[in-house]
């Protein structure tokens, strides 16, 4: 059978959607939608409305080569999104992210805040017209003007560089500083005139960097994560309150324990929902709870204590009785709603799929939310909060054909816990016609195989006759907190040793070719690949992926040191640490990393590909031959964004595991020039 999965060409043009907005009344849905652009270089996303009632097939509502998102309704009814289209009533004007309005009542959208700095996110009230925007000034800056002179000054001499007093530097693939993030209130929305930007949080000094901040309904008060650097490079997230009015900031919950971020505020505004992830050390594994904070000034209080899950709060219920939410659960993140009285947690949806981006309807019995699994991509559904049936709306896209099944498996880990793996089998696996397999591993260490994914998608091995096994194993979400606790600190053994044994129930199958297997992983995934690399030659080929290799190193040079860190000891480090078994390492392994990685950097692939070629089992001949390969892409990140490099990456992936574990030759792109 021939599915958009045979072809990558195919695979990369598939849509992709995310993100979820609903208006007051509850009769209008946006989400967003990423294409290829025409030159299939690039994706570019345009808003979609979604009818809730399932009646209408979805309909575009944006379109422009810049491409939009950040939608976000106004209480009136306009949509506002973030675009950096041309504006036409401004033939020269330079092209950023700038703020956009879209009438309720239909025509064109009209610009309504641009910046010399652009913006990189809209906030809006569920009951007031108050917007305000997340948007980068430089530190320095003392208002927009400042702020556009200082940034013209520094363009125009083209000094890139960057002088830092604290941490971090940077973050995923951005350099930080010396633009800073802060909050702007947009004045006067509802004006004849362009609004004025007002900096809600002046003294921030950074510490809004990927923060999370949520409106109260009325419009008054912004709540929001606020990073405070500590001793020895060191930080902490506390949870501020603004006032919009008077621009006072209080700080409503900080310690040295735990990080918080608000979830969303009562539709009475007197509490918060807030999540509170407990600061690790050596000995103290990650545990993230809800928390409800009355904003009068009383005490926090946990909800859903006895519930060994980890709930994400999304939106209260219109009576404010309860919590809807969503928590990883056993290789599915299902939607659930919370009793705010009594803490008791009901399941909604039924199905193993993950949600995420939930909006309830004004009357409260319905839910409106994306979700995707293993057997689909991100769609947007209707649920009924009472009964959980959950219908799938008139989508942009239909849900592309699969190219094989999928399974829930399950193995026993040497201290007895259950391990569970998705497996995706490709058509016409049988114990007549047993097919080759691969061992996929995923990162964090803390998340979990249940949703779909676009980077590593197990349907395009599977459409190359490869079954793939997706284990879930210690450190893993989704199966209570002594799952995580098994694991952490430990890399190399239960998290280890649980992947093993999810593997020999895989090659004991009778569907699966045991002798043809080989192993993958990404970030964490990678080191864990390289870890078994130094452990068992037991897999044809491995395939790492911007992996931690030398962690001596690692935890000094990635993005966030300070959370390496609290993970393990220095001795800890050094035992766990993959590189310190370069020379047990007999099997033949794809490296590939980006350059532009920081989360992982390039480091650990550097010194991964000199160890490999001089001191693992399997050197280089004095040619420099060696049966190891090094992917390297100059301009991508940690992950492999650009449609023409995911092609690259997977015909590489498929031609090594071709020769490795096949036995067959495959021709390489031609756009590698070799
Ligand atoms: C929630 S687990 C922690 C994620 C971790 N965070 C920091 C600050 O380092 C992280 O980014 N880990 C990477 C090494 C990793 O494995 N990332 C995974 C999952 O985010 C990935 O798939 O990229």
């Amino acid at each position: 059978m021939t599915t958009p999965f045979s072809s990558l060409e195919d695979f990369v043009a598939l849509p992709r959607l995310s993100g979820l907005v609903l208006n007051r009344e509850g009769t209008r849905l946006v989400t967003s939608v990423a294409t290829l652009d025409p030159k299939k270089t690039a994706y570019q996303s345009a808003l979609w409305e979604i009818d809730p009632s399932g009646a209408e097939p979805a309909r575009r509502l944006t379109r422009s080569s810049a491409g939009e998102s950040g939608a976000a309704f106004l209480a009136g009814g306009d949509l506002l999104f973030t675009s950096a289209r041309p504006d036409p009533e401004d033939a020269d004007g330079e092209k950023r992210p700038s703020l956009w309005r879209l009438p309720a009542t239909g025509g064109e959208a009209s610009l309504l805040v641009t910046r010399e700095g652009g913006m990189s996110g809209v906030l809006t009230a569920a009951e007031a017209d108050v917007v305000v925007l997340t948007a980068d000034a430089l530190a320095g800056s003392t208002g927009e003007e400042d702020d556009a002179e200082r940034r013209k000054a520094r363009k125009d001499s083209g000094v890139a560089a960057i002088l830092h007093a604290g941490y971090p530097v940077r973050y995923w693939d951005a350099d930080l500083g010396p633009d800073e993030p802060r909050y702007l209130a947009v004045t006067d929305v509802d004006g004849d005139g362009r609004p004025t930007l007002d900096d809600l949080v002046p003294s921030a000094r950074g510490g809004l960097r990927n923060a999370h901040a949520v409106l109260s309904p009325d419009g008054r008060l912004l709540f929001s994560s606020l990073t405070v650097p500590e001793e020895l490079g060191s930080q902490r997230s506390v949870l501020v309150r603004v006032d919009l009015a008077t621009r006072e900031l209080s700080v409503l919950l900080d310690d040295r324990e735990n990080d918080y971020t608000p979830g969303p505020v009562s539709p009475d505004g007197r509490y918060l929902a807030v999540t509170r992830d407990r600061r690790t050390t050596a000995e103290l594994a990650p545990q993230s709870s809800l928390l409800l904070l009355p904003l009068d000034g009383g005490e926090p209080r946990q909800l859903a204590a006895d519930w060994d899950r980890w709930p994400s709060p999304e939106a209260w219920l219109p009576d404010g009785s309860s919590l809807v939410a969503t928590a990883d659960d056993d290789g599915g993140a299902p939607v659930v709603v919370i009793d705010v009285a009594t803490g008791a947690v009901r399941r909604v949806t039924e199905d193993t799929a993950a949600y995420s981006d939930v909006r309830v309807s004004p009357d409260g019995r319905t839910a409106y939310a994306v979700r995707s699994s293993y057997l689909f991509p991100a769609e947007v559904v209707r649920i009924d909060l009472a009964t959980g049936a959950t219908d799938r709306l008139q989508n942009p896209a239909e849900r592309p054909e699969l190219p094989g099944t999928l399974e829930r498996v399950e193995s026993v880990g040497q201290d007895g816990q259950a391990v569970k793996s998705w497996l995706v089998l490709p058509e016409g696996a049988s114990a007549d016609a047993p097919v080759p397999a691969l061992l996929w591993i995923h990162g964090g260490p803390i998340g979990s195989w249940n949703a779909w994914t676009w980077r590593w998608s197990p349907w395009v091995m599977a459409a190359r006759g490869y079954a793939v096994l997706l284990p879930d194993p210690a450190l893993s979400t989704g199966y209570g907190q002594h799952m995580v606790d098994r694991g952490w600190g430990s890399w190399g053994a239960a998290p280890y040793t649980d992947l093993m044994a999810a593997t020999d129930d895989l090659v004991a199958r009778d569907d699966i070719d045991g002798t043809r297997v080989a192993a993958m992983g990404g970030s964490f995934g990678g080191y864990m690949a390289n870890w078994v690399a130094g452990h068992t030659a037991r897999f044809a080929a491995i395939v790492t992926h911007a992996s931690l290799w030398a962690l001596d190193q690692f935890g000094g040079t990635t993005d966030a040191a300070y959370y390496w860190a609290r993970e393990m000891t220095p001795e800890a480090m050094l035992e766990n640490s993959p590189h310190s078994h370069i020379g047990s390492i007999d099997t033949p392994m794809l490296v590939i990393h980006g350059d532009k990685d920081y989360r992982v950097p390039i480091g650990e692939g550097l010194r991964l590909w000199y160890d490999l070629l001089s001191a693992s089992k399997l050197p280089a001949n004095e040619h420099g031959v060696t049966p190891h390969r090094f992917l390297y892409f100059p301009d991508e990140n940690h992950w492999i964004l650009k449609p023409q490099h995911a092609k690259i990456w997977y015909s590489v992936v498929e031609a090594f595991l071709a020769s490795n574990v096949l036995g067959e030759e495959r021709e390489l792109p031609r756009e590698l020039g070799l």
